[in-house]
């Protein structure tokens, strides 16, 4: 995947997007309608709206935004089904009241934006959403509160409770006391991780440009409707955010997120606001992404998409087809090579000879330990340097193959 810098906006060039949904549908060989239409049928859903759709041309909230967008949700949870909506904007909607006139830099009055903005924009989908029947409420969530298992089982026993009760959950990343290093920024994986807490039927992600395109769309590309797994996008050059100092991780998270969706067995969408109501009927729009793998653990799901990787183990050709093959734990005979600085219980990349990165996995012992012991068998190195050295490398329940 290519990443680029990209400064324009797609959402405002109609033409180029009409031209090109054009020459999509007459190039597309896969089955586009696939199985989209499960977005019409969805028990339970999870739709996460961007700044960049939700934020007029003077930086703030956009009311005409953000009604649409409650009219579609509203009627699809009056029709039965359970929703939550992951919405950002509360940055945006603190600027004002503050004085400002862009997003901040910095992370402090970044925090202190989203503190003020988020009651604002909590206030209005308590209103627009009263106005159908139906009650909203906020959930401010963290990095870690998905990572640990406790705080994970705690979220989601209060989201459930909140869906049973026919609450629309307005879930937003607690900007104000997220620390720096582990900070989602922006909420596309954080409404992956909330789609697999919830269990979800298919996920949905809003923004201001209705697909996914080979290239950042301004500049012409060609809709990409079906991604069955990520080869479909090896070629597509995928950028940032069009809309600079609004929206945060542009195309690149969206693609992660619906990534880390389908592999855990959630289908996700990726199209525009303006697309929301034909996408919750499962009409052709957008860019769908089929289910390509099934539901994993958190903690499993943390290691494959959201661990700060600390270092490289290179396997020879026997230990490549035990681990992604057999399944079976890595062991340090398989090893020829270490790369980083690493502790024991950190993730590293487990990759082949020629350097294609085959698995993810914590490792049991540290960059320093880990030299003496490559190529050697457990036996002789529990003999030679004592019992603690018998173990695997990597064991199997903290491995993913990629
Ligand atoms: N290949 C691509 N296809 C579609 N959009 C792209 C692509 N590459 C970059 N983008 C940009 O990603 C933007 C959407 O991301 P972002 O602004 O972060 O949205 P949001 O605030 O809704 O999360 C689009 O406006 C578009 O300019
Ligand atoms: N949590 C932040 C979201 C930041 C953001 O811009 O995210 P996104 O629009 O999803 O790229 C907020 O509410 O302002």
């Amino acid at each position: 995947m290519t990443m680029t810098t990209d400064a324009g906006r797609p959402g405002t060039a109609p033409d180029a997007v009409g031209t090109a949904q054009a020459r999509d549908r007459a190039s597309a060989k896969k089955p586009v309608r696939a199985d989209r239409g499960l977005l019409r049928t969805a028990k339970r859903l999870v739709v996460k709206v961007g700044s960049s759709s939700l934020t007029s041309l003077a930086g703030g909230i956009s009311e005409e935004a953000l009604l649409a967008l409650v009219d579609v949700l509203a009627e699809r949870r009056n029709a039965g089904s359970e929703l939550i909506l992951v919405s950002s904007g509360a940055i945006a909607a603190g600027l004002a009241p503050l004085g400002l006139g862009r997003r901040p830099r910095d992370l402090a009055t970044q925090q202190a934006a989203a503190s003020v903005g988020q009651g604002l924009l909590m206030a209005r989908y308590t209103q627009a959403f009263g106005a159908h029947g139906v009650t909203v409420s906020q959930v401010l969530l963290t990095a870690e509160d998905l990572m640990r298992r406790q705080q994970y089982a705690n979220a989601y026993r209060a989201l459930n409770r909140l869906l049973h009760l026919g609450v629309v959950p307005v879930v937003n990343e607690n900007d104000t006391v997220a620390t720096h290093e582990i900070r989602f920024g922006d909420n596309d994986r954080l409404a992956a991780l909330v789609a697999h807490l919830v269990k979800a039927d298919a996920m949905v992600l809003l923004s201001d440009v209705d697909a996914i395109y080979d290239r950042p769309p301004q500049a012409g590309g060609i809709r990409i409707p079906l991604v069955t797994g990520p080869a479909d996008l090896a070629q597509a050059n995928i950028g940032s955010s069009g809309k600079a100092g609004v929206g945060t991780g542009g195309m690149v998270t969206k693609v992660e997120a619906a990534n880390i969706a389908a592999g855990s067995g959630i289908p996700a969408l990726v199209t525009s606001t303006a697309n929301a109501a034909a996408a919750l009927a499962g009409e052709d729009v957008g860019t769908w992404f089929s289910i390509n793998g099934s539901r994993r653990t958190p903690r499993l799901l943390w290691l494959a998409h959201l661990a700060s990787i600390q270092g490289r183990l290179i396997l020879d050709d026997g230990a490549v087809k035990a681990v992604r093959e057999r399944h079976r734990s890595l062991l340090p005979a398989g090893i020829t090579s270490v790369k980083g600085d690493f502790e024991p219980g950190d993730p590293v990349e487990l990759a082949d000879a020629e350097g294609q990165v085959i698995a993810r996995g914590l490792v049991n012992f540290s960059s320093y330990e880990l030299p003496r012991m490559l190529g050697r068998s457990t036996k002789e190195l529990a003999s030679s340097l004592g019992r603690q050295y018998e173990r695997e490398v990597v064991h199997v329940d903290d491995l993913v193959v990629l």
